[in-house]
């Protein structure tokens, strides 16, 4: 899946476009369901256009995860989209740095195209070259892989801001390609793109309720979980700012908003997400794991009719994923 150019030992494909960032589907014993991992490349690729993915990041719930788990995971990913993907990346981030560099080994051995490593979040790296010590360290387990910074201070709670992180981390890590920006600092976003001039790395939005802002700024692509469903809709708003039609990008980029706006107001996350996966897509993704909580009966109702009216799912879309199979 990768390609090397002579001059470099180093793969130089470009993330770019949407990328979804995937679910880790479960059975209702909460254990993982590795079956429908084939079933699920093959819908992103022919029914929501997505060709590439981010697993076991937040979406994943990869931190809700046992490391034998991820490693199996990002093994059924690489195996399934083998040939039909463009670019599978491994979150690799945890809070133990030995865990991390396992987790980053394992992606290089089984031919992964790049790890992604987010800030260590309980005992907080205290400044930028201490965290950038620390992702160097990972980096460094696998050599060969472009490395991707995670950006999420909401989640990490390290607000360390990506611009100053990016001025630095370029000539500490040979293996740097760019960020995982999931935050709604668009100055912070805007001054990380001011420096990439040379566009030599990837800036990947991650709030996909604001990409078009973002693509605006100067966006190299975006990594999301609505791409797994709003995909398809989400490259037509790419396409018109492609060809600069800015009045059909804003229409599109509104017409998602009005879903996420909605869905927010009733209680939004991961669980939700793997809701209304199961519903548009017809695919089990199953509850959660705890602490986290299976979305409610009433959420999946008000989704699906939301879904409808929005014209992003026809009733002859709804398979096993409808609100008659939700128990
Ligand atoms: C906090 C959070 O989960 N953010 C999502 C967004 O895609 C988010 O779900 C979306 O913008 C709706 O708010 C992504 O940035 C996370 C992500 O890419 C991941 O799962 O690693």
């Amino acid at each position: 899946m990768t390609f090397f150019s002579s001059s470099m030992a180093f793969p130089k494909k470009k993330l770019q476009g949407l990328v979804a960032a995937t679910i880790t589907p479960m059975t209702e014993h909460g254990e993982i369901n590795y079956s429908v991992i084939g079933r699920y490349v093959d819908y992103l690729v022919e029914e929501q256009g997505v060709k590439s993915i981010f697993v076991n990041g937040t979406t994943g719930e990869g931190l809700s995860l046992s490391v034998s788990e991820r490693r199996q995971v990002a093994e059924e990913w690489v195996t399934q989209g083998r040939n039909k993907l463009d670019q599978v990346v491994i979150h690799v981030g945890a809070l133990s740095l030995k865990e991390s560099q396992e987790l980053a080994r394992h992606a290089a051995e089984i031919g992964a195209d790049g790890i992604a490593v987010l800030a260590p979040f309980f005992l907080k790296p205290g400044n930028t070259d201490v965290l950038i010590n620390f992702l160097k360290e990972v980096a460094a387990a696998a050599p060969a892989l472009p490395f991707y910074y995670y950006h999420i201070p909401a989640l990490t709670g390290v607000k360390i801001r990506a611009e100053e992180l990016l001025d630095r981390i370029q000539e500490k890590i040979p293996t740097f390609q760019g960020l995982k920006f999931s935050d709604t600092d668009l100055l912070d976003f805007g001054q990380c793109v001011d420096q990439n001039r040379q566009r030599q790395f990837a800036l990947l939005f991650g709030v996909d309720e604001q990409l078009l802002s973002a693509l605006v700024m100067g966006a190299t692509g975006a990594v999301g979980s609505t791409y797994n469903y709003l995909g398809k809709k989400t490259n037509q708003m790419l396409e018109a700012f492609e060809r600069k039609d800015f009045s059909s990008a804003l229409n599109h980029q509104f017409c998602i908003q009005r879903f996420i706006n909605f869905v927010f107001k009733l209680g939004f996350g991961v669980s939700q997400t793997k809701a209304i996966m199961t519903l548009v897509s017809g695919i089990p993704m199953g509850p959660p794991r705890p602490p986290l909580q299976k979305a409610s009966r009433e959420f999946i109702a008000a989704a699906e009719a939301k879904l409808k009216s929005l014209d992003f799912l026809s009733s002859t879309d709804l398979k096993d994923g409808s609100l008659e199979s939700w128990s």
